[in-house]
């Protein structure tokens, strides 16, 4: 047998990116209302049981991703945001997947700022040059479970430098249980505790209607838990983008 290897199977240079969208305002969590613009890298090492982003998951939309580089990337994002230096959100899929350092490094010489959006799967060093890392460890209705050292290790990487705060989606009584022991395990990271919505079952309709009002009796509910268990650190939020624009694409 020859020694050389098969070339085709190395893939190809750049960024996997699946969209890249905005300015819009960013619906979630700590800089929920914010103007952000939106890079959504293609990926993602879980498979939660109601990813509201399929298309950045699911290898059956693979072919919508395409590899960028960093220079691809940073023109787009500076057309969308008018070269104003606004937020840039990367998310997923898992963005800790892509290679993101350089990315991070060339938009803060222009003056952006970064977050970050991961489950808290994988740790990469380049996590200390973000501005906000927002980890999002998934509760068990995701039906995925947390690798505790890899959480851990996300945080050392981080090394103090972002604000670093937990966001965790909330279905029901077992996920708001997980939430509780998160947050008392991690009583130096603000909390934000965000309703779930139910994501149509099928790939083919990730742009699917949302149940509004079940998002909405979930909110009621949860805000009801928090008051009674005086959890005064908290802080509830709606996915504000998906109240006015249901589960659709690119907003
Ligand atoms: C689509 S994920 C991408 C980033 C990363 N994979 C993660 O999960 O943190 C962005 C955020 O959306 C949340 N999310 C995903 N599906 C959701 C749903 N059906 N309801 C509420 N939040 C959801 C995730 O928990 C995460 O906080
Ligand atoms: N407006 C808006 N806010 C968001 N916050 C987190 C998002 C995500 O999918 O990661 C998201 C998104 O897709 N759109
Ligand atoms: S970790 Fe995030 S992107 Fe991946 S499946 Fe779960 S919610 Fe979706
Ligand atoms: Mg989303």
């Amino acid at each position: 047998m020859g020694g050389v290897q098969a070339v085709s199977a190395v893939e190809p240079p750049g960024i996997r990116i699946s969209e890249i969208f905005g300015p819009t305002i960013q619906g979630e969590g700590v800089l929920i209302g914010q103007p952000t613009v939106f890079v959504r890298t293609g990926g993602c090492d879980y498979r939660c049981a109601w990813c509201d982003s399929l298309h950045a998951v699911d290898s059956r939309f693979r072919d919508d991703w395409r590899p960028m580089s960093i220079e691809q990337i940073w023109a787009q994002v500076r057309v969308l945001s008018g070269g104003e230096p606004l937020m840039v959100s990367l998310s997923g899929g898992n963005p800790a997947i892509q290679p993101l350092g350089d990315l991070i490094a060339r938009g803060h010489q222009d003056g952006y700022r970064f977050a970050l959006e991961t489950q808290g799967s994988m740790a990469r060093d380049w996590f200390s040059m973000l501005d906000v890392l927002v980890l999002s460890p998934k509760p068990p209705s995701s039906r995925m479970s947390v690798d505790r050292a890899q959480f851990e290790a996300c945080l050392d990487a981080a090394q103090g430098k972002p604000l670093t705060v937990l966001k965790l989606v909330v279905f029901g009584d077992a996920d708001y249980d997980f939430a509780r022991d998160v947050a008392a395990r991690y009583p130096h990271l603000p909390t934000y505790l965000q309703p779930g919505n139910h994501t149509p079952p099928s790939a083919d309709a990730v742009d699917g209607p949302v149940d509004i009002d079940g998002v909405m009796q979930r909110m009621e509910w949860l805000v009801d838990k928090v008051t009674q268990d005086r959890w005064f650190q908290a802080r509830v939020l709606p996915q504000l983008h998906v109240l006015l624009w249901g589960n659709k694409r690119g907003v």
